[in-house]
């Protein structure tokens, strides 16, 4: 059995759907009854206003049921051009997808501009103005009663007939499918995947959320401005029945039922939906009880719907065939890496990084009326390791995110290399070079631990939506880089071995790990680490030490915010103590050590050299090159 396993798993993986394809071509020959091609045409239909939604809501996390909206743009489209003598199916095809594309644009921008469940009311409202609409324009969309004056679809000047359009729809369904996998394998893919984790993190790896957001609502119309095209020349007949919160509603059940997370989920799911249409009237009148179900099974019992059981069977049985995780040699010919190298257990050369001094010169910040940061000054250069510590609520993370561009300072200024930083949105500053890590890990799931550092290239080295779509040479030079990059940055903090593994089921040590690779694939000028060693064993703390010091000797400048006192006196050139928003102190590790306000304030250490708090140090950490303390300072 697993023999037989692994001889399947040998194909290659395109050449599945290539053979669904192949039999949904082939199936005419067949001579089938006249129920199963319509069912199979409306399936792949409802399959394409699915995918869309799979886009918008699986992939970027869009709350929005307006795919049934731009549905009907897509219709009445074709419809339109068609009573208007433009017959030809390709014109109406692409005049459809660009109908709903325009849709999608113009209610996606307010709706994702004011946020929260705006994008999810303003898509709602959408569907129901359909008839209203239509209704509108009665003269020339025939209001409730129908568009009925369509003529025959033609294309390349020939006519299509009923049969031909079987095809028609097979292919444009196939060809869409191709698009829509090679859209989510690539980069952009990925980017929806993390802004659907995390705005904060999306911007910090420099994805502009609203374009990110708006791309993902957008590209999810396409396919719904197609599938109304499609319906609209199957029937020769456009009513607004077809575009109802009823049909909306059955979309949503199909994309969760069959995996929203997941291209071939959405065909999954159209085709139990679509059967369920088709079985009886009864089903219609309770239709919205049987999408209800469809939820509660795709979303509660089958978690990621069908496409979810799936995968999780194969990664089984994967696994039980020796297939998963897959070797460093076979990991690292994936990566496009030298294989020599790999198991070697040689050192990862780190190119040198072109760092930038970070200056905050008078930095303030409040919160109403709790002054978080009061005139803070500090400089980090590159090369060095600057530390920032300070109790809790003293203000170091309201820096790095004021820094990040993430809270607006209420007056100072933050410069990179010279230039000014503060004011600028938090993408923009990431794309200067600024990465960081966050003190809970931020690591999207349903993706590899390879694709997490991959998503940290974002800004650098870009192939372009198309090239993407088509998988040119520029993409796959790219690709190839990305995956030889991330590998390497992976071997370096001594994770390489978890490549293909989903990133978010890591422990809580190897995830913070993952984050400094992530943070690091991008030779960032400056990097922040925000309590990176918080939650690691020893052993772990010890190779992030070996890690902050070759970034360190590569030229970046780091920023360390810790609470691992000895930690931060074994790596740190210069140590920034907050207290209460304001700078207590700033000096060499031994000045820091030697203060006496830092040993009271922040050590809880009174003059004795007895511990005020029960685990406080009562002697200073050892720092041995390379050394790593046991203790924390809290
Ligand atoms: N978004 C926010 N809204 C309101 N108050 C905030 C916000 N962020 C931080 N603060 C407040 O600012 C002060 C500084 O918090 P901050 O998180 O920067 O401290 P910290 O030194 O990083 O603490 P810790 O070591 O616990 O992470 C605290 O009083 C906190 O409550």
């Amino acid at each position: 059995m697993l023999a037989a396993w692994s001889a399947v798993r040998k194909v290659p993986t395109w050449a599945f759907p290539a053979v669904g394809a192949v039999l949904l071509l082939a199936l005419p020959l067949f001579e089938p009854q006249y129920e199963l091609t319509r069912y199979v045409q409306l399936t792949l239909i409802l399959a394409l206003v699915v995918s869309g939604l799979n886009i918008s809501l699986g992939y970027a996390g869009q709350l929005a049921i307006g795919q049934a909206a731009m549905y009907a743009a897509g219709a009445y489209t074709a419809g339109l051009l068609s009573s208007a003598g433009h017959s030809d199916l390709l014109l109406q095809i692409a005049a459809g997808g660009l109908a709903a594309l325009v849709v999608g644009i113009v209610t996606g921008i307010p709706g994702l501009r004011l946020g929260s469940w705006s994008l999810a009311m303003t898509s709602f409202f959408l569907v129901l103005l359909v008839p209203d609409i239509v209704d509108l324009f009665e003269e020339e969309t025939g209001g409730h009663l129908g568009l009925a004056t369509m003529l025959d679809p033609t294309l390349f000047g020939q006519r299509v007939t009923p049969d031909d359009m079987y095809y028609v729809i097979v292919v444009v369904a196939v060809i869409w499918f191709a698009v829509f996998r090679n859209v989510v394998a690539s980069r952009h893919g990925i980017a929806f995947q993390v802004l659907k984790q995390s705005p904060v993190l999306a911007s910090s790896v420099g994805m502009s959320v609203f374009r990110t957001k708006l791309t993902g609502y957008a590209i999810g119309a396409v396919p719904a401005g197609f599938g109304g095209a499609l319906l609209a020349n199957l029937d020769l007949f456009v009513t607004p029945e077809a575009f109802t919160l009823h049909m909306a509603t059955g979309a949503l059940a199909a994309s969760i039922l069959g995996g929203s997370v997941s291209v071939y989920g959405a065909l999954f799911g159209s085709s139990i939906v679509q059967f369920n249409n088709d079985q009886s009237s009864s089903f219609a009148e309770y239709a919205l009880v049987f999408f209800g179900a469809f939820l509660l099974i795709g979303g509660v019992l089958l978690r990621g719907g069908v496409a979810g059981v799936l995968r999780t069977g194969i990664r089984r049985l994967d696994h039980a065939a020796g297939r998963w995780p897959r070797s460093p040699e076979t990991v690292a010919k994936a990566a496009g890496a030298d294989r020599a190298a790999v198991g070697a257990g040689g050192t990862v050369d780190l190119s040198p990084i072109e760092g930038g001094a970070l200056e905050v010169n008078g930095l303030s910040k409040a919160f109403g009326g709790n002054r978080a940061l009061r005139d803070v000054s500090l400089r980090a250069e590159p090369g060095r390791v600057t530390a920032l510590i300070g109790p809790n609520g003293s203000g170091k993370t309201t820096l790095l995110n004021l820094v990040c561009g993430f809270y607006r300072r209420g007056s100072g200024t933050i410069t990179v290399t010279g230039s000014r930083i503060d004011g600028a949105s938090p993408h923009r500053i990431a794309r200067l070079g600024i990465a960081r890590t966050f003190q809970t890990p931020l690591i999207p799931p349903g993706v590899s631990v390879a694709e997490t550092v991959v998503s940290g290239r974002y800004t650098t080295d870009r192939a372009g939506f198309l090239s993407a779509v088509l998988r040119g040479p520029r993409f796959r030079a790219v690709r190839r880089r990305d995956l030889a990059r991330a590998y390497d940055v992976l071997r370096l903090v001594g994770l390489e071995h978890l490549f293909d593994v989903e990133a978010a089921t890591l422990p809580l040590g190897q995830r913070r790990m993952l984050e400094v690779a992530r943070a690091l694939v991008r030779e960032p000028k400056v990097l922040l680490l925000d309590e990176a060693a918080s939650g690691l064993d020893e052993a772990e703390v010890e190779t992030l030490a070996a890690v902050i010091r070759r970034i360190r000797d590569a030229g970046c400048a780091v920023i360390l915010v810790e609470h691992n006192f000895g930690l931060v006196l074994s790596l740190a050139d210069r140590i920034v103590v907050l207290a209460r928003g304001a700078v207590l102190a700033e000096g060499t590790p031994d000045e820091i050590e030697a203060d006496v306000r830092v040993r009271d304030e922040y050590l809880g250490i009174v003059e004795h050299g007895e511990a005020s708090t029960a685990d406080a140090p009562t002697t200073s950490p050892k720092r041995e090159p390379g050394a790593v303390p046991e203790r924390t300072a809290r």
